[in-house]
């Protein structure tokens, strides 16, 4: 019988000879680490782009070689690497803060040498080396010859997208066009800062939720700790000092509306079954970009978007950029709403919580699904788009009402039954994120359930959130998530 080792190696030669001739039938060259890339806007999509058997064929590749990584390397260095990689986010932060990857698109294929880099940049040549060798060592970046530098497909990421000049004048528009480097760079910032008060959090903060008495404060998050702040993460946003990292975390957010919002989420709610005129409620919906997205494809609805008051106003200027007519007409409509408050609009066809729900612990998400319960009517439906968490151990986790790939059992063996970083390895990130920033969570179809039948919704069901049936993509680019539809209907109807 061959070895787990020898299975790996042959999913991958597979995988591999099977991407090789999707590429190859459709006239493209397959991507190569080695080409250098500096581009003057992020590449369009590739006919490729949304291929669902190449996604798939890749994704169990990326599962087999990290597996096969972790299983051949000695554990010590698999921990060395793996606690190291706290300096990935620490030299990223760096280079996105020197902007060193527009330095090396204005520079064209020939690269830059560290010490022309030094005098653009005014750091140290030295130190500029180390932290590009430490980044091309790990594929991000490219050394064409001894300190000899330009961008690859992957640094290329990390350039803003807009002329220096104008975003060495106007700080606050930096991330506007680059939504990788503005998620890259508040993981770095917020992130990394954050993280250092993760372990005495997670020590405490049950001591604090057994004993309440004797503990009546609640053990700050990580996140307060880290910013010496009693208010929360979107509340510390609207402080002026934090305008610009606002409007980074916006940039990272509103990549992601774009690209998945108008395919995938129509396709989620299946809207086609609405009438016209019924509404669909955007709660939390930010400033909107998932709404924007559902009503050019489906302007015979109406839609509310609500937020907190500082989303609201952005969101007024964010839809007379792009579509003012929705909101001349009233088919879209912006309302200041706190989602613990009860629910103004009554009996919607549609709650829909896009990325909401992670955000909160189990007894705020509670008291949101009971306010939309409160104001639902017989025919409303909840439905929450966010990531579904997957276990990693190869038993049948899911028990949704249609078919899929997505259950553990369809992995091929020995991959890991949510395969690994190639399947829900951001997921997991997110999640600890979710955690350090919250206290918030991604949750199983279990945990969805039991919040359901709580608060007196009936989950439906939970699908993929998108025509690709195992995996979606939701940020340009690098970013790839596990995202869900839950549907819960009114359990006392
Ligand atoms: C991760 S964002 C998701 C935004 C939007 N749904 C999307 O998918 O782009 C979470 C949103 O929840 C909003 N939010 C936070 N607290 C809220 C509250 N009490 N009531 C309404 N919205 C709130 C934030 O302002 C933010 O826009």
């Amino acid at each position: 019988m061959a070895s787990s080792l020898t299975t790996l190696a042959e999913i991958i030669s597979a995988g591999i000879r099977d991407i090789e001739s999707t590429y190859h039938n459709a006239g493209i060259t397959p991507p190569s680490l080695d080409e250098p890339s500096h581009p003057a806007s992020p590449a369009p999509p590739t006919p490729l782009d949304n291929n669902p058997s190449l996604d798939q064929q890749k994704r169990l590749v990326i599962a087999a070689a990290a597996q096969l990584i972790a299983s051949i390397q000695t554990p010590v260095d698999v921990l060395k690497e793996s606690v190291g990689s706290l300096y990935t986010a620490a030299t990223l932060g760096f280079v996105i803060d020197i902007k060193l990857a527009d330095v090396l698109n204005a520079s064209g294929s020939k690269g830059l040498h560290v010490d022309e880099i030094a005098a653009i940049t005014n750091v140290d040549a030295s130190h500029l080396a180390r932290v590009l060798r430490y980044l091309a060592t790990r594929h991000i970046f490219r050394e064409l010859s001894p300190d000899v530098f330009t961008n690859n497909r992957i640094s290329a990421l990390l350039a803003s997208y807009q002329p220096l000049e104008v975003v060495n004048k106007n700080k606050l528009a930096r991330f506007d066009a680059a939504p990788s480097a503005a998620h890259t760079s508040h993981y770095a910032d917020e992130g990394l800062k954050i993280a250092t008060f993760f372990s005495s959090y997670l020590q405490t903060h049950k001591t604090h939720t057994e004993y309440p008495n004797e503990y009546p404060n609640e053990y700050p998050l990580p996140f307060n700790q880290a910013f010496n702040t009693p208010d929360n993460f979107y509340e510390w946003y609207e402080h002026p000092q934090n305008e610009w990292r606002a409007r980074r975390f916006a940039a990272a957010m509103n990549g992601n509306g774009k690209r998945f919002a108008g395919d995938i989420i129509s396709d989620g709610i299946n809207i086609t079954s609405l009438n016209p005129g019924d509404v669909v409620v955007d709660v939390g919906g930010g400033v909107g970009s998932a709404t924007l997205a559902l009503y050019k494809q489906n302007p015979h609805l109406r839609y509310v978007v609500q937020d907190l008051d500082a989303q609201i106003s952005a969101a007024k200027k964010f839809w007379d950029e792009h579509c003012p007519d929705a909101i001349r007409d009233q088919s879209v409509r912006l309302q200041v709403h706190s989602f613990f408050d009860p629910q103004p609009i009554p009996s919607a066809a549609i709650y829909f919580l896009r990325i909401v729900t992670h955000n909160w612990p189990d007894t705020d998400v509670r008291n949101i699904m009971s306010q939309l319960k409160a104001g639902a009517g017989r025919a409303s439906k909840l439905v929450i788009f966010d990531v579904l968490a997957h276990h990693t151990c190869r038993s049948p986790s899911l028990s949704w009402d249609q078919p899929h790939a997505s259950s553990s059992s369809s992995v091929p063996y020995p991959l890991l039954g949510n395969l690994g970083i190639a399947g829900a390895g951001i997921d997991t990130i997110v999640d600890m994120h979710m955690l350090a920033l919250f206290n918030g969570k991604e949750r199983t179809e279990a945990d969805f359930k039991k919040l359901g039948e709580e608060t007196g919704w009936k989950l439906e069901s939970v699908r993929p959130g998108c025509w690709l049936r195992w995996f979606i993509r939701v940020l340009e680019h690098l970013i790839e998530l596990w995202c869900y539809f839950v549907y819960l209907t009114g359990l006392c109807l």
